[in-house]
């Protein structure tokens, strides 16, 4: 059975992750960390060098400026780490790039098993058409959400510009542009409203047609299954730093 510490144990994603763990008895979450420390069926801890618990991996789904401190603890306790937490900074991009040295860190903006099939359709589709459509990103997300544009919306757009040598360069909305679109850019749009739980379209608009390659998540549970499935996987790995696709290789 795999030991799990949920970090953001009392935010939407942290809700998602216990009932999946309940439900599976593969897994058991032994501790919670919270800024929010309202009990749960677990004890919570407000920071995570304080668990007394014993534990296999720590899922991470809280807030970017609380990944620094998260990973400093884990790489006290030598725990392996899921981080599926979003827009973050450079420099705590570098604070889990140096802990990875020596701890497994498992990190995907998208834990979703559909987005990640979606990057390599986005892939091949930008490969052959790189010279006459232009592509934008458009993501929409609900109205919780604090960061724009989303961490996947900017893990597509990575995953374009890998295959593009770097080409694309990223225009976050137009509302301020007084000039025509340069075949250079990459177009990145965030809307927030209600209770979408996320969707992620690319389109790559050509001369009198456009081809859209979407995703649409229905449920948090996906993203759920997929940080249970990373953690399954990260436990059994060596320090490094890991990704979706690192996993969906390992079948
Ligand atoms: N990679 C993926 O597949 C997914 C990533 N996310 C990301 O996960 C993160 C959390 O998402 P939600 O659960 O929807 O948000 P939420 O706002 O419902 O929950 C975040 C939790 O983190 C806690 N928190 C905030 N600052 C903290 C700190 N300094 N120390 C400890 N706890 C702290 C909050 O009290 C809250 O309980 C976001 O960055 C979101 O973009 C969300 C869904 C899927
Ligand atoms: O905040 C969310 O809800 C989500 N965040 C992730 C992101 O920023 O890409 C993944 C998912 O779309 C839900």
């Amino acid at each position: 059975m795999i030991r799990i510490i949920i970090h953001g144990c009392n935010g939407k994603m942290g809700k998602v992750i216990t009932k999946l763990a309940a439900e599976n008895p593969g897994f058991k979450v032994v501790a919670g960390v919270d800024k929010n420390t309202s009990p749960l069926d677990f004890p919570v801890y407000s920071d995570l060098k304080d668990v007394k618990e014993e534990a296999d991996v720590v899922i991470d789904f809280s807030y970017h400026e609380a990944v620094p401190n998260l990973v400093k603890a884990a790489l006290q306790k030598k725990l392996p780490v899921v981080i599926a937490t979003t827009g973050l900074s450079e420099e705590e991009l570098k604070v889990i790039e140096e802990a990875s040295k020596e701890i497994p860190i498992f990190k995907s903006a998208n834990m979703s098993l559909g987005v990640n099939i979606l990057i390599n359709l986005v892939k091949e589709a930008a490969k052959i058409l790189q010279q006459d459509f232009d592509i934008e990103i458009i993501e929409k997300h609900h109205n919780m959400k604090k960061d724009a544009p989303s961490g996947t919306a900017l893990m597509i757009a990575d995953s374009i510009n890998q295959v593009l040598n770097d080409k694309k360069e990223y225009v976050y909305g137009r509302h301020t542009k007084t000039e025509q679109r340069k075949p250079s850019e990459l177009g990145i749009h965030a809307v927030r409203g209600g209770t979408i739980v996320g969707e992620h379209q690319v389109i790559f608009a050509g001369h009198d047609e456009v081809i859209t390659i979407s995703h649409s998540a229905q449920s948090r549970e996906i993203f759920g299954y997929g940080a249970l499935q990373a953690a399954k996987f990260i436990i059994n790995q060596k320090p490094g730093l890991y990704t979706m696709e690192d996993l969906v290789k390992k079948g």
